[in-house]
């Protein structure tokens, strides 16, 4: 799947996306990164048919789409069982072979709250789960999700993570957003930022923006600090652990926040290093 050339304004507004150029080859897991508000789930949005581009075209969309919108939350008396086997059959299963694979992919999700409770009594993180195994009723040639890992538990997101790489490794295509870089990094084999409607491909040959490497401590006197789910900070590149002291490589202009976190939970700060472009240094990351 490629955008070529797209452009996106709603109405007579500004522009929302700029001659974006992407390229989402099958096979690949591919994601976008960037703050609230650049552009990342219009850029979906457009990459699945639900919005017509202002300009430019998308090429090469297989035909079995599935997407996970950023918010899921429906109104419905609707059980997750009915609901899921009223969109098979909408995209061409039997109701028995809908029914069938329904259970196999909650089961897998392991969807908690019961799969015959209306869906509006689900929890968020639940009704994520029925987004998921709506966008996989149909093995999709495309799988495109919208911050998917917001409201997941750790299971489901291992459960998630390994979804992406079988659909990758039977030739799909997985398109995915998140605003954290470590994610992204971890999760994806191509990474784009989207920055007030431009997109841009980081990767071995384009780097990342300055970074900092900040060091930090238990502070002694028989305080332990809290610890944080590093990865999950906004602006974190990479955490390395041990008993001693959590090393943690985060984007420039989010360290300012990210000190203030560690200190507001008792951690020492042992060290502060600025770090040059990657690419400057030919580091590979
Ligand atoms: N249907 C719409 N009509 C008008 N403006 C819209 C519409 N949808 C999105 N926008 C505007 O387009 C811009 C980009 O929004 P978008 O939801 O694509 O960003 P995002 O990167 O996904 O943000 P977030 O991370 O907060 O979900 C925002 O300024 C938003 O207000």
């Amino acid at each position: 799947m490629r955008l070529e050339a797209v452009g996106k304004r709603y109405g007579r507004g500004r522009w929302v996306l700029r001659d974006v150029h992407v390229e989402a080859p099958p096979g690949e897991v591919v994601a976008f990164t960037g703050g609230n508000g650049s552009g990342k789930s219009t850029l979906l949005r457009i990459a699945v048919g639900l919005s017509r581009p202002t300009r430019g075209t998308v090429a090469a969309r297989p035909p079995v789409v599935g997407y996970v919108p950023d918010r899921f939350s429906p109104n419905e008396r609707m059980s997750a069982a009915a609901y899921l086997t009223h969109m098979g059959r909408i995209r061409g299963l039997t109701t028995s072979g809908a029914a069938a694979r329904a259970g196999l992919l909650l089961d897998r999700l392991a969807l908690v709250g019961g799969r015959h409770a209306p869906l509006r009594s689900l929890s968020k993180g639940n009704a994520q789960k029925v987004a998921l195994a709506q966008a996989l009723l149909v093995e999709p040639g495309l799988l495109v999700l919208d911050e998917p890992w917001s409201g997941l538990d750790a299971d489901a997101h291992g459960v998630l993570a390994e979804i992406m790489t079988e659909v990758a490794a039977s030739g799909g295509t997985v398109v995915f957003t998140d605003h954290r870089e470590s994610v992204t990094r971890a999760g994806a084999t191509r990474t784009y930022t989207v920055s007030a409607g431009c997109v841009s491909l980081l990767g071995p040959d384009s780097g990342w923006a300055p970074g900092t490497d900040i060091v930090l401590t238990a502070p002694g006197r028989g305080r332990a600090p809290r610890d944080l789910v590093w990865e999950e900070l906004d602006g974190v590149r990479t955490v390395d652990r041990d008993a001693a002291a959590v090393r943690l490589r985060v984007a420039r202009e989010s360290a300012d926040a990210l000190l203030l976190t560690a200190l507001r939970h008792g951690w020492s700060v042992e060290r502060v290093a600025g770090m040059p472009n990657a690419a400057a240094i030919g580091d590979p990351r």
